[in-house]
């Protein structure tokens, strides 16, 4: 089959970059892909039919496949956190001076529309090393980076990966700068999310240890509730990412006393939904502590609003199955019977109004006590 040249990239010059050639080379999955534009004028993208998108730099989604192709930039730091970049796009920055801004050398090649790879730092070499290195000073530029590194390590361990130890040290000094408190909490957060969902979370949280930047974002896990949460993570049923990543924090922090686990979500400005389900799991653990007790169970599920939610008490169960494997059984029994009495049936009786609820919360706490024998 002869392929038909793209009419809006014609005549451009344009590379994939960063991650897509990378895991393409690890053999890892590629979901999208990012580009490079060399030589090119923002009117010139949008004449060809880019949507511009960025904010604080010239960045165009493609018209057909939304793809990102962002104009060969420089970047410069002149403040604190992410405010503070000076960036310089213009025709003249070449690819090079591009691939120099970026933050390791596996993230730095750049491959031609004839395949043709363009590696300046050998990245090619550090993926066949498996290693994990800074380009350049400019790396402690963006401090994200220290966390970035941290979850590609805990995407990559399993293929036997490190990080170089002169980047270890730069991660470290960064750490030790105090710039990292200056990041929005939202994007460590989202670094965080993404490195609960990787194929070896617990390496995100000890890498950040050994750096000194666990002390800045999660001062409550250092010491020994890091190694209490990370033991908990191979309790984490199996799940999609996004569910596996909120399941693996909520274990994470279960062993947390309450004000330390809320200190922690609300330092990350964690979303609602996942403080929640963090608060959740030490509340099933707590009841789960002791000999099960009708009022206990009943008040737990108050608590989950387990009988206007239902999916939130099931997500328990599944969540704390492998830690209390008998008591769950259990519990979960008490749960089904609970959850099968129906206000229905009492409305056809005729229960109406106030008595209808008190009617329902005491048929609630016979099945309770059934099930509990
Ligand atoms: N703080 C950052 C963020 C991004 N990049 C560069 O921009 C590329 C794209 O970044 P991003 O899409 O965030 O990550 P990916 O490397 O594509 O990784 P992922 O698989 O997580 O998407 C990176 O490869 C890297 O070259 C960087 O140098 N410093």
């Amino acid at each position: 089959m002869v392929k038909r040249e793209d009419p809006h990239t014609a005549g451009l010059n344009v590379y994939r970059v960063g991650g897509a050639v990378r895991d393409a080379l690890l053999g890892w999955p590629v979901y999208d892909n990012d580009w490079v534009v060399v030589g090119a004028t923002p009117d010139a993208m949008r004449k060809r039919g880019f949507k511009p998108v960025g904010r604080d730099f010239p960045v165009f989604l493609h018209p057909d496949s939304s793809e990102e192709y962002a104009l060969a930039r420089t970047e410069r730091k002149s403040g604190h956190g992410y405010s503070g970049f000076e960036v310089h796009a213009s025709p003249d920055v070449t690819l090079e001076e591009d691939l120099l801004r970026r933050d390791l050398t596996v993230n730095a090649i750049a491959q031609g529309t004839d395949g043709q790879l363009v590696d300046p730092f050998d990245g090619q070499g550090d993926i066949e090393k498996r290693v994990l290195r800074h380009i350049s000073q400019a790396f402690s530029e963006d401090p994200l980076r220290v966390l970035r590194t941290a979850r590609f390590l805990a995407r990559y361990a399993p293929l036997g990966f490190s990080i170089a130890p002169e980047t270890v040290a730069l991660m470290t000094k960064v750490s030790e700068s105090g710039e990292l408190e200056h990041l929005a909490a939202e994007r460590v957060w989202v670094e965080t999310e993404k490195a609960l969902g990787e194929p070896s979370p617990e390496v995100y949280f000890t890498t950040l240890a050994e750096c000194q930047a666990l002390s800045v974002w999660f001062p409550e896990l250092v010491g020994e509730a890091l190694s209490k949460g990370l033991a908990a993570f191979e309790h984490a049923p199996a799940a999609n990412q996004a569910r596996l990543a909120h399941w693996r924090y909520a274990l994470l922090v279960c062993a947390l006393d309450d004000t330390a686990r809320e200190a922690l979500a609300k330092r990350l400005r964690l979303p609602n939904g996942v403080s929640e389900l963090a608060r959740h799991v030490a509340l099933t653990l707590q009841l789960l502590k002791t000999p099960l007790e009708a009022a206990a169970v009943l008040h737990w599920l108050e608590r989950l609003d387990g009988w206007r939610k239902p999916a939130q008490v099931d997500a328990q169960l599944l969540l704390v199955a492998k830690m209390a494997g008998e008591q769950v059984a259990a519990l979960e029994a008490a749960w089904n019977s609970a959850r099968a009495v129906s206000p229905q049936s009492l409305i056809k009786q005729g229960v109406q109004g106030a008595a209808l609820g008190k009617a329902l919360r005491e048929q609630r706490r016979l099945a309770v006590v059934k099930a509990l024998g």
